[in-house]
């Protein structure tokens, strides 16, 4: 195993690439520690699957050096670099059955047989298909085949990293869930570094210790689900993140006050002057209707969604949400929007700044 350094890094798909917008991946230097259970988020055509295949070695980045450990593996192969992959769409071979798909690459490195028997005993308990080690993989379903894939990119030992690229597409929804605590067992059992790429960001909280959130070829934040939840780094990831996302207001801001609409705000702490659009953001989980105070609020209507209800609204012309928790009832008389202090983010053009004080 090993720490992956991506030092200057960048990508443009253009020979002569002059301006920002020509690169598919934007400058960056960044570590995925080893062992680290790493989901790579963000929505279509942000720069994911280029990003993956620089690590993966599937393509050559444009700018920038690539380490694995120590060693410059910028311009090594894939086959040199050691690592397991899993793909969208499963690669099982038919003809085999589902332990000699499992073994396959132990085989392929002439290891013990010994151990491939016992190591395809451990993968299969983990994937659950320790019953069906000898029927052919031909006539599985694709959620089978999918974990046969899972397991053949978990079986060997000694690689340097495991990179998923939406493993789990092709699988039926309901077995989603069980897939992905599968896999996390797995990571806690073997300590492999893991780099999981999705857009989906309930598959991205559930697997990974650390999400780095991409957006328009940019990594525009790396942190844990709460850091994510708390303390987006980018409006894009406060949108993002969180169902809805989170709420943003044009605002003034002098200290520890924001001004929206004309409407005194107080803020959690002090900010110095912000440059640029200046904005807060407030998840919908930390508004509150009342009648009294803070901004007018329209209702215009209200969603349930399970264990809460979305309340879809206006301040001004700012769409807004808001979270109601389970058993509250709405007050038909709320005409105004609170928002708890200590919730509010500043933003100025997209970035979030941190308060006088923050380490
Ligand atoms: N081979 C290529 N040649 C030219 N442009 C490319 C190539 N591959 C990707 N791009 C462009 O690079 C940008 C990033 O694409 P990439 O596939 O890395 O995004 P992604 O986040 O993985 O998207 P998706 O989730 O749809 O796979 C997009 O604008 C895409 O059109």
């Amino acid at each position: 195993m090993a720490q992956i350094t991506l030092q200057n890094l960048a990508h443009s798909y253009k020979p002569n690439a002059s301006s920002d917008a020509d690169f598919a991946l934007k400058a960056l230097d960044h570590v995925w520690q080893n062992g680290g259970a790493y989901a790579l988020l963000g929505s279509s055509g942000c720069g994911k699957s280029t990003l993956l295949n620089i690590i993966s070695g599937l393509l050559r980045p444009s700018h920038g050096r690539v380490l694995f450990g120590d060693r410059d593996v910028t311009e090594a192969a894939t086959a040199e670099r050691n690592i397991a992959q899993v793909f969208q769409f499963p690669v099982v071979y038919d003809t085999m059955t589902v332990g000699e798909n499992l073994a396959f690459p132990l085989r392929n490195r002439g290891m013990d047989p010994a151990y491939i028997a016992g190591r395809v005993q451990e993968i299969a308990r983990m994937i659950g298909m320790e019953e069906i080690l000898k029927q052919k993989a031909r006539g599985l379903t694709a959620d089978a085949k999918q974990k046969i894939s899972l397991g053949r990119g978990m079986v060997r030992e000694d690689v340097n990293a495991i990179l998923f690229d939406e493993p789990l597409t092709v699988i039926d929804p309901h077995m989603k869930f069980e897939l992905r605590t599968q896999l996390k067992a797995l990571h806690r059992a073997f300590g492999h570094t893991m780099i999981y790429v999705t857009h989906d960001q309930t598959e991205a909280l559930t697997f990974a210790d650390k999400v780095v959130v991409m957006y328009d070829g940019r990594v525009v934040q790396m942190g844990t689900p709460e850091e994510l939840f708390e303390r987006p780094a980018h409006s894009f990831v406060g949108y993002f993140i969180g169902s809805p996302g989170m709420n943003f207001f044009d605002a003034k801001i002098e200290g520890q006050r924001a001004f929206v609409q004309g409407v005194e705000v107080p803020l959690g702490a002090a900010y110095g002057p912000v440059s640029g659009r200046a904005q807060i953001g407030i998840r919908p989980e930390f508004c509150v209707l009342a009648r009294e105070g803070g901004l007018p609020f329209q209702i215009q209507r209200i969603e349930d969604v399970g264990r809460h209800r979305i309340i879809r609204g206006t301040c001004g012309d700012v769409s807004v949400n808001v979270t109601l928790p389970e058993g509250m009832a709405i007050d038909a008389e709320a005409t105004r929007l609170l928002f708890a202090p200590e919730k509010i983010n500043v933003y100025a053009d997209d970035w979030r700044i941190a308060p006088q004080g923050e380490q």
